[in-house]
C-alpha cells in the first residue's frame, strides 16, 4: 500500500503467477509535504532546539539556522513527489532545478523549474531533496564522487528510499563539511542499527519512514489497494499492476470469447501430442481484418500457453507468469498475424495453433506442414472447433471431444450415436469433415460426459473407425 516496489520480490511474484499491485498516488501529498518539513526544520534545526530546550537549555545562539529564499533546491527525481516538493518550494521562494532522465521538459516549465544534468544539479544546488526510485541505476548514486561535484555545505533531504545514498559517503562528507546538513526519513537498513553514525551525527535529523504517515494519505493508500485488490479478484486487471501487461478493461471485454477459444485450443493441442509434456515450438495465426496495433494478442497468447502446458503439469498459469513459466520450461510460442478482408468490428476470424515436431496420438490431426495443427473461431460468441488437420469440422468447445476418422461410409454416425447412447453418454454436438465422398472423414463429437474406456474401445472396434481419441476440456 504505496509507491515502492523494492521491498516485493517481483520476480518471486511473477514466478507464481501472484499479481501485484501499488498504490502510486495517495501518499504523493503526504510525501512531499515530510520533505518539505524535513527542509524547513533542517534549516532551522527545529528538532535539535526542541531537544536542547526539554533538555532545559535556552541556547538561542547555537541555532541560528539558514534561510531558503532565493536559495537553489535541486530536485533529483521529478516524479509525482518530485514535482509536488518543487511546486512547494517555488511557494517558499526558492529557485528550482531538477534532475531526471525521464521527465518531459514542457512539465518542468509549466511549473518553472529548469531540467538540468545530475553534475549541473549537484554544482548549482544549496539544498538537494531525494525523488527518485531505488534501482540498479540509482542504488548509491549519491557517494564520495557526487558528493564531491556538490558546493561546500550543500544540505540533503532524503524521503526516496535509503538506498540511493553510500551511507559511510554521507558520514564523511558531514564530517568533512562538505554537507553541512542532512534529514532522513530513509535509509539502506530499516530501522538501521543501534548506534548508526548517521542516525547518531550532530549534523542529521531523523524520522522513521513518516513519509507516507499521514491519517489522510494512509487512508488514502489503503482504499487505492483495497479497490485493486477487489477489482483483481473480480477479473479486472488493475491499473496499477506492476507485473503484468495492462490490458484496458474493454479489450478484455471484447476478447472475453477468444481467450476461452485460444485456452481451448491449447489444452486440446497438447492432448494430441504422444508425451504431451515435450512440446516445444509452437505457432499461433491470428487471422484477422484488424490493424496489427488494434489487436492486443498477449492476453490470447497467455491463455494458449496456459492451455498447453497445465493439463500435462502441475503448474498454474495465468496472464502474470505465462511467458515466464513457457521460457522455463523451453516452450517457445511465435505469432503471425494473417490479414483478411472481413469485417473489422470482428476482432478475429481465426486462431490455429500449430504444434511442430511432435508425434500425433491421432495422426488425422498432422496436416500438410507435418504438424499439429487446431484452427478454432468464435460464433456468436462461442468457442468452436473448425478444423483439426486438414479436415473442417465444426463442433462447439463446450464439452470434451472425441475425434475419430473413419473410412466415409453410410450409418456410421447411427452406429457412433447408438454405442455412447447405449452408455448414456450425452452427445451435445456433432459433425464430420470430409476431404472427399467416400474417402475417409474425421468426425468431431462434443460429450456432456466422459465415456468409459470400454465405450470408447468399442468405437475403436467398428470395422471403419481407423483412429480415435478422446480429448478433455
Ligand atoms: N518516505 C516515504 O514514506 C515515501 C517514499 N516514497 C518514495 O519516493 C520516491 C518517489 O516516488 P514517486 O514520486 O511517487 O515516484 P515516481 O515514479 O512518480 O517518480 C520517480 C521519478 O524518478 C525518476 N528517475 C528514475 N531514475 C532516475 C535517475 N537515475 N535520476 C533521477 N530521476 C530518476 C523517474 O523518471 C520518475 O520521474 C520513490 O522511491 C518512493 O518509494 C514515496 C512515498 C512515500
Ligand atoms: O509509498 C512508499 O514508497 C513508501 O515509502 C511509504 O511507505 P509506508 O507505506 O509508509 O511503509
Amino acid at each position: 500500500a504505496g509507491v515502492g516496489i523494492d521491498n516485493v520480490d517481483l520476480q518471486a511474484a511473477t514466478e507464481v503467477g501472484c499479481l501485484v499491485v501499488n498504490a502510486p498516488t495517495a501518499n504523493t501529498v503526504a510525501a512531499a509535504e515530510h520533505g518539505i518539513s524535513l527542509l524547513t526544520a533542517m534549516a532551522r534545526n527545529v528538532a535539535q532546539a526542541s531537544a536542547s530546550m526539554k533538555a532545559g537549555k535556552w541556547q538561542r545562539n547555537k541555532w541560528v539556522g539558514v534561510s531558503l529564499v532565493d536559495k537553489t533546491l535541486a530536485v533529483m527525481g521529478f516524479g509525482k513527489v518530485g514535482s509536488e516538493v518543487a511546486r512547494r518550494a517555488k511557494g517558499l521562494g526558492m529557485t528550482v532545478v531538477a534532475h531526471d532522465p525521464y521527465a518531459s521538459a514542457e512539465r518542468a516549465k509549466a511549473l518553472g523549474v529548469e531540467l538540468v544534468s545530475f553534475d549541473e544539479a549537484l554544482a548549482a544546488a544549496d539544498f538537494i531533496s531525494l525523488h527518485m526510485p531505488l534501482t540498479p541505476t540509482t542504488d548509491k548514486i549519491f557517494n564520495d564522487e557526487s558528493f564531491g561535484k556538490c558546493k561546500k555545505g550543500v544540505r540533503i533531504v532524503n524521503v526516496a528510499r535509503g538506498g540511493v545514498i553510500d551511507e559511510p559517503a554521507l558520514v564523511r562528507a558531514l564530517d568533512a563539511g562538505i554537507v553541512a546538513q542532512a534529514a532522513l526519513d530513509v535509509f539502506t537498513v530499516e530501522p538501521p542499527k543501534e548506534g548508526d553514525a548517521l542516525v547518531n551525527h550532530e549534523n542529521v535529523i531523523v524520522t522513521p519512514h513518516l513519509g507516507a504517515s499521514t491519517m489522510e494519505a494512509q487512508e488514502g493508500v489503503a482504499v487505492e489497494i483495497a479497490e485493486a485488490v477487489a477489482g483483481a479478484l473480480a477479473g479486472e486487471l488493475s491499473a496499477t499492476a506492476v507485473n503484468a501487461p495492462m490490458v484496458p478493461a474493454e479489450v478484455i471485454t471484447e476478447l472475453a470469447p477468444y481467450v476461452t477459444l485460444a485456452e481451448r485450443l491449447g489444452r486440446l493441442a497438447v492432448q494430441l501430442v504422444s508425451g504431451g509434456a515435450g512440446v516445444k515450438q509452437v505457432k499461433v495465426v491470428y487471422r484477422s481484418a484488424r490493424a496489427d496495433d488494434d489487436l492486443d494478442t498477449r492476453l490470447l497468447r497467455a491463455m494458449i500457453t496456459k492451455g498447453l502446458i497445465e493439463p500435462v503439469s502441475s503448474a498454474f498459469i495465468n496472464l502474470v507468469n505465462a511467458d515466464y513459466v513457457a521460457k522455463q520450461r523451453g516452450l517457445k510460442i511465435s505469432e503471425e498475424r494473417q490479414p483478411t478482408d472481413g469485417a473489422i468490428e470482428v476482432p478475429l476470424e481465426t486462431i490455429t495453433v500449430t504444434i511442430a515436431g511432435v508425434k500425433s496420438k491421432f495422426a488425422s490431426a498432422i496436416s500438410g506442414n507435418g504438424s499439429i495443427t487446431l484452427e478454432g473461431k468464435v460464433k456468436d460468441g462461442v468457442p468452436y472447433l473448425s478444423k483439426v488437420g486438414d479436415f473442417g469440422v465444426d463442433v462447439s468447445l463446450e464439452d470434451s471431444i472425441i475425434l475419430c476418422r473413419q473410412v466415409d461410409q453410410p450409418g456410421m454416425i447411427g452406429k457412433v450415436g447408438s454405442i455412447l447412447g447405449q452408455e448414456n453418454v450425452n452427445i451435445s454436438f456433432m459433425s464430420v469433415g470430409r476431404k472427399s465422398p467416400r474417402q475417409h472423414a474425421v468426425m468431431a463429437i462434443g460429450v456432456d460426459e466422459e465415456p468409459s474406456k470400454v465405450t470408447l474401445q468399442k468405437l475403436g472396434d467398428i470395422p471403419a473407425v481407423e483412429e480415435f481419441v478422446f480429448l478433455k476440456l
